[in-house]
């Protein structure tokens, strides 16, 4: 995993007062600076302004949000409001700060004082925590082997992969080494990595600014293009798989992720390529049956006019959603999830947590 001179996110208690610290994501790679947010509103502009971002660290930064409140003595269930709906796609935001606030009213309803109440929200949040850094280690080992064992390894024979994988999914929106980002960095390990191609990912350029930044840190090899290059890419063959993290998966296995996905998931199905999506069972929502269902979040028009005549009006989605028959596979830390339908997304979110890949229900072993 990436080692930050500032670390991603962590706790303080002292000496100013209780705090998340965060590594601001938006001043990178130029500068590894840490944002202090002392307050639910410090936190919820962080959150807005993806200084804090990526739907895994977003759950863990919901979580430890919802114990900052309580470590205040605040309203709980009202940050935890607030929290969740900071950001309406990714789904991992309301998971965690839901978690802790309700671990936190469990506490008070058997009759803890603030002070134990808020320990116990701060407990769970430390928890969530590791178990993402967890599940990022089950993802990477599920995915590469995946890749380099069923997907890829006859077909490809000897030769080292070349990997596309779009926005910024490694150890900066994780507790561990992230989703998609994680597994190349498993090939590259495996010394099975010919180049991971790295969308610049527009209009705020978390391929550019992150991705680059994770892979030269990591010693991969690795190239920066416009996303709009991707085509001329797969049509010259130079494009093995497609690797991609979720900000939402609907029960029907439809993904939503960073605009600019889909059609690259469009590319890889034109091309005969496969395309995996790879996120915690965390980031699966049962609750939303498919792809239409999902609120996709509508960004400013200055993120995307700045070359624009003055006045130019702007459509500026955040995220898109791939439709369930484009996902090769989904991989989780609970395993793999293929052929992509209701009954592999049931599979895997009713399987043990740490549990091993199973070979029935749509699911099969990596
Ligand atoms: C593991 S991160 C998966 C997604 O959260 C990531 O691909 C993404 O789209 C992040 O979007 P962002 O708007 O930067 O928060």
């Amino acid at each position: 995993m990436t080692d930050h001179s500032v670390p991603v996110l962590r706790w303080t208690d002292a000496p100013e007062g209780p705090a998340v610290l965060l590594l601001d994501q938006t001043r990178l790679p130029a500068e590894e600076a840490e944002l202090r947010c002392g307050d639910v509103p410090s936190l919820v502009s962080a959150i807005r302004s993806l200084a804090v971002r990526g739907a895994p660290l977003l759950g863990i930064a919901g979580a430890y949000g919802v114990a900052l409140a309580a470590a205040r003595g605040e309203d709980v269930p009202k940050a935890a409001g607030v929290l969740a709906g900071a950001r309406p796609t990714a789904v991992n935001l309301g998971y965690g700060a839901r978690r802790v606030e309700g671990a936190h009213g469990r506490a008070v309803a058997e009759g803890a004082g603030p002070e134990a109440a808020a320990a116990v929200a701060l407990a769970e949040a430390r928890a969530l925590h590791a178990e993402d850094a967890e599940a990022s280690d089950r993802m990477a080992e599920h995915g590469r082997d995946l890749l380099l064992n069923t997907l890829l390894g006859d077909r490809r024979g000897a030769r080292d992969l070349r990997l596309l994988t779009h926005c910024n999914t490694g150890s900066l929106v994780s507790g561990g080494g992230g989703t998609a980002f994680a597994v190349a960095r498993a090939v590259h390990r495996a010394e099975r990595l010919e180049r991971l191609w790295v969308d610049e990912t527009r209009p705020l350029l978390q391929g550019a600014r992150l991705t680059a930044f994770e892979a030269e840190r990591d010693g991969l090899p690795y190239s920066v293009l416009v996303d709009g290059a991707a085509g001329s890419l797969f049509a010259a063959g130079r494009v093995d798989a497609v690797l991609i993290g979720a900000d939402r998966i609907a029960a029907d296995g439809s993904t939503a992720n960073k605009v600019g996905s889909f059609p690259l998931a469009v590319l890889a199905r034109h091309h005969g390529v496969p395309f995996l999506v790879v996120a915690p069972v965390t980031t699966i929502d049962p609750e939303t049956p498919d792809g239409a269902a999902i609120e996709i979040e509508q960004r400013s028009a200055e993120e995307v006019t700045a070359n624009a005549p003055k006045g130019a009006e702007a459509y500026n989605p955040a995220f898109d959603v791939t439709p369930a028959e484009l996902v090769t596979a989904i991989v989780t830390e609970r395993g793999v999830v293929s052929p992509v339908g209701r009954d592999g997304i049931a599979a895997v979110c009713s399987a043990p947590p740490t549990g091993a890949s199973r070979s029935r229900n749509g699911m099969m072993n990596s």
